[in-house]
């Protein structure tokens, strides 16, 4: 199946999955001088106060936190959004060594890690498997890393990191919330995208923050301690699981403006 190595890797996914070379592909590199800034762009509402977190667990491409899917649930509206999307997990990217790891771009400049924090248009669809494919059917936000202060709440994460070492493994993580993942400012890049991996669905509306977040050095070789295999298969590690960026081919990036 496909992957992050020579082989596997990005460069050969059309094989699989010929969407690869499509018109909305991402991630991609953001100028910001090139954006649009529509005034018409409401602040994005971010609603995770009621927030089950299930567990935590490695599947293989990266490490995610899940949520139970309830009707309550938290979720994000407005902003460049017309219907009600709610959360269904959050992974993230990295790289081997901190000056590059995220997947998109800003004037070329790469993050040490990019924080993906799916949504799913539960007004419009019933299911996340129906959504997952629909044009309008996903949402995810994006938050950069950048190696700093040590991140006061991400220790919850890297602290249950160990316990989901191999591809497969799952442990307990309970009411995390992801709002302390978001940066101060919600100020934010929009553009029509897709997911950054195999199936590489173009049902992504992209919402990346300019703000980058802060996490220690230590915060982030515990994820490079995790591993892309099984227990029982030769060891490999969980680094450079990023797609890099994909061409523009027209389309426009807006600007919020809050
Ligand atoms: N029928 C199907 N069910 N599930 C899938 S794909 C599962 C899934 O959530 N994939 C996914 C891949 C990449 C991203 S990302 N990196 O945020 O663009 C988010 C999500 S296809
Ligand atoms: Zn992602």
């Amino acid at each position: 199946c496909w992957g992050y190595g020579e082989d596997d890797g990005p460069s050969s996914w059309h094989k699989g999955y010929p969407i690869a070379q499509g018109n909305r592909q991402s991630p991609i590199n953001i100028v910001p001088s090139e954006t649009v800034h529509d005034s018409s762009l409401s602040p994005l509402i971010v609603s995770y106060e009621h927030c089950t977190s299930i567990g935590i667990s490695n599947n293989g491409c990266s490490v995610a936190v899940e949520y139970a899917d309830t009707e309550q649930g938290p979720g994000i509206y407005r902003g460049p959004l017309s219907d009600a999307y709610r959360l269904k997990q959050f992974h993230f990217h990295w790289g081997h060594k901190d000056w590059h790891g995220s997947e998109h771009t800003v004037d070329g400049k790469t993050y040490t890690s990019e924080l993906h924090l799916v949504h799913w248009n539960a007004s419009k669809y019933q299911t996340f498997r129906e959504a997952v494919a629909a044009p309008d059917g996903l949402a995810v936000l994006g938050v950069f890393l950048e190696t700093g202060e040590e991140h006061q709440s991400l220790h919850k994460i890297t602290d249950a990191l160990s316990m989901v070492k191999f591809k497969g493994s799952n442990a307990d993580l309970k009411d995390f919330n992801p709002k302390c993942l978001l940066p101060k400012s919600l100020n934010y890049w929009t553009y029509s995208g897709s997911l950054t991996t195999p199936p590489l669905h173009e049902s992504v509306t992209w919402i990346v923050f300019e703000e980058p977040i802060e996490v220690s050095k230590k915060q982030m070789e515990k994820f490079r301690m995790l591993l892309f295999s099984e227990e029982e298969e030769d060891e490999k590690l969980m680094e450079n699981n990023f797609r890099p960026p994909q061409p523009l081919k027209g389309r426009k990036v807006c600007a919020s403006y809050n």
